[in-house]
């Protein structure tokens, strides 16, 4: 985003953009004016922000304040919605991902989607990762074999889960569930990984394998996160979002939203005042 651009989005100490900390990253995904609507009721308000490869934004907020609708919009889950409508642009790469001649689903495998509860399918382990892999037009065992061992690693999972790829994915914790669902979406090799509250259902030993995930997973992609967790946010992301009233408050380096907001609304929130 150019500097009149960024300036623009700032009406003093009421919006702060800082994008500082993105030079020498790729932009992968570049929102702007994004307006959502559910029906008559407005959920995003004037949206604009970019989201760079190889970090972590965090998109935090009150309840209702946008962060889930926001995320939706990058993987067109919201289409599913009736009465949604947006108006603006979302960009991933040179593509606006809103456009009617989008391929949604070859859009789902470029932006993967993790939610708060684990979602496998009802089949085994090795199915699980194999599944996108077969759609994708890979039908040779060896390759499925090597595909699924390599996402299986990279979602930590693999010594946990080698003695049991042929059973079902249900036996599994509800840690381990995430880290297969994690371990389905990395296997298409998507560009940007969105996480809904990845670890609100899991138990502390579970949310630290998780977050370690996400540590190791940026190195490769853009990693989206909406997480309700000020400790959370603070702990994996390199960048964080500040979203109220469905509009985007605040965005800058993690360490100075959490320790210097520029915004007086980001401090109530960060410092417990409300939300
Ligand atoms: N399917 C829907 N139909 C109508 N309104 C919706 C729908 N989903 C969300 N909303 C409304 O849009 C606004 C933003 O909701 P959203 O779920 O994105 O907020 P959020 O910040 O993710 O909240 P939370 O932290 O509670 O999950 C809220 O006012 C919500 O009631």
């Amino acid at each position: 985003m150019n500097k009149e651009t960024r300036l623009s989005l700032q009406s003093p100490s009421e919006q702060w953009y800082d994008d500082e900390g993105l030079e020498g990253h790729d932009i992968t995904l570049r929102v702007r004016d994004l307006d959502l609507f559910y029906g008559e009721a407005q959920a995003l308000r004037g949206v604009n922000i970019d989201f760079a490869d190889r970090l972590v934004t965090a998109i935090i907020g009150p309840s209702g304040c946008g962060k889930s609708t926001l995320l939706r919009c990058f993987n067109r889950m919201n289409d599913v919605v009736g009465g949604c409508s947006t108006r603006g642009e979302i960009l991933l790469g040179n593509q606006d991902i809103l456009g009617s001649e989008i391929d949604v689903a070859e859009l789902r495998r470029r932006v993967g989607m993790v939610f708060q509860k684990p979602n496998p399918f009802p089949k085994s382990v090795y199915e699980n990762v194999a599944y996108g892999l077969r759609i994708r037009g890979i039908r040779k065992r060896r390759q499925l074999d090597e595909r699924v061992e390599w996402a299986l690693r990279a979602a930590s999972l693999w010594d946990e889960v080698k003695g049991r790829l042929g059973e079902p994915a249900f036996g599994l914790s509800g840690g381990q569930q995430q880290r297969l669902v994690i371990a389905r979406a990395i296997a298409v090799e998507p560009e940007v990984i969105l996480l809904d509250e990845p670890c609100s259902a899991l138990d502390p030993i579970s949310t630290l394998k998780v977050e370690e995930l996400i540590n190791e997973l940026k190195q490769r992609y853009t990693i989206i996160i909406v997480t309700h967790n000020m400790q959370q946010a603070a702990r994996v992301s390199d960048r964080t979002a500040f979203m109220y009233l469905g509009e985007l408050i605040e965005y800058g380096d993690t360490d100075q939203v959490f320790t210097n907001p520029r915004v007086k609304r980001t401090e109530d929130y960060i410092t417990g005042r409300y939300g």
